[in-house]
């Protein structure tokens, strides 16, 4: 994608829970949205920023990765299970912003996993994750079909649809309100800027000086902790 010097550069950010951690960071590399952003009536989908050079979009996470690895957004802000999943060549992944920790894992009913779904060379798993999990299995020599949900996988054993679920877990809360426990961990996982792989070399006056704030900010952030 050509440099667009002329346009607002465009910063893709999740409408989910990353997103209240990322506001105050944003804040501090000098992106502030307008006051309709916090409208939760609003409906719009992109903002101006208080820096007229920059634009923020907001959509669903996985989307922030695609929006960007596409070059429709120069910029954003996702969870690293998002940039796993997707494994998106265009996509460059240069700070670590420390926000946004959670867990990728393996969980299964707390009295075991029905006898149905008891393989051990081949398993049935309920995730919105099917890359991660097919690697993952793969290497350990187990062929996993995936059954792709978009949420609530929490159901799935209980309800026969697969043995065990790969999600993000947190604090495990989730996992025991289902009656489901932990059985191995995937992968840490945390948010990261992105940044589109082309436009870091074609706008490289704009992309450069933001990647190094929030790479500033990360570390401060890292030091203090
Ligand atoms: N329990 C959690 N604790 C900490 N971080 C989490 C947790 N769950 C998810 N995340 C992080 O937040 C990101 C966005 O999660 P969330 O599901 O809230 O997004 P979303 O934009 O609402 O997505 P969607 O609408 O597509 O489900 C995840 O990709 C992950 O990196
Ligand atoms: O370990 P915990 O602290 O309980 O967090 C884990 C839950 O958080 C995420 O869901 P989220 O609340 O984002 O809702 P979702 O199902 O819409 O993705 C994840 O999918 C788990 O369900």
């Amino acid at each position: 994608m050509s440099e667009t010097r002329n346009q607002p550069l465009t910063f893709a950010v999740p409408k989910g829970r990353i997103l209240d951690e990322a506001l105050p960071l944003m804040a501090r590399a000098g992106i502030v949205p307008e006051a309709g952003f916090h409208d939760k009536k609003n409906r719009s989908l992109s903002f101006a920023c208080e820096d007229t050079s920059i634009r923020i979009i907001r959509v669903r996470a996985f989307d922030v990765a695609t929006f960007v690895a596409h070059g429709a957004a120069q910029a954003g802000i996702v969870g690293s299970d998002v940039i796993e999943e997707f494994d998106y060549p265009d996509l460059y992944a240069p700070v670590d912003l420390g926000i946004g920790h959670c867990r990728l894992s393996i969980a299964e009913p707390k009295d075991g996993v029905a006898e149905e779904q008891r393989g051990t060379s081949h398993m049935r798993v309920a995730t919105k994750y099917p890359n991660i999990t097919r690697r993952w299995f793969e290497a350990r020599g187990v062929q996993a079909e995936c059954v792709k949900l978009n949420g609530a996988m929490e159901l799935a054993p209980s309800l026969g649809l697969a043995g065990r679920i790969v999600d993000l877990v947190s604090t495990g809360t989730t996992l025991r309100e289902n009656g489901l426990v932990e059985t191995a961990r995937l992968v840490d996982v945390s948010a990261r800027l992105i940044v589109n792989r082309a436009a870091f070399k074609t706008d490289a006056t704009r992309l450069g000086p933001l990647v190094e704030k929030f790479r500033a900010l990360s570390t401060a952030t890292a030091e203090a902790a």
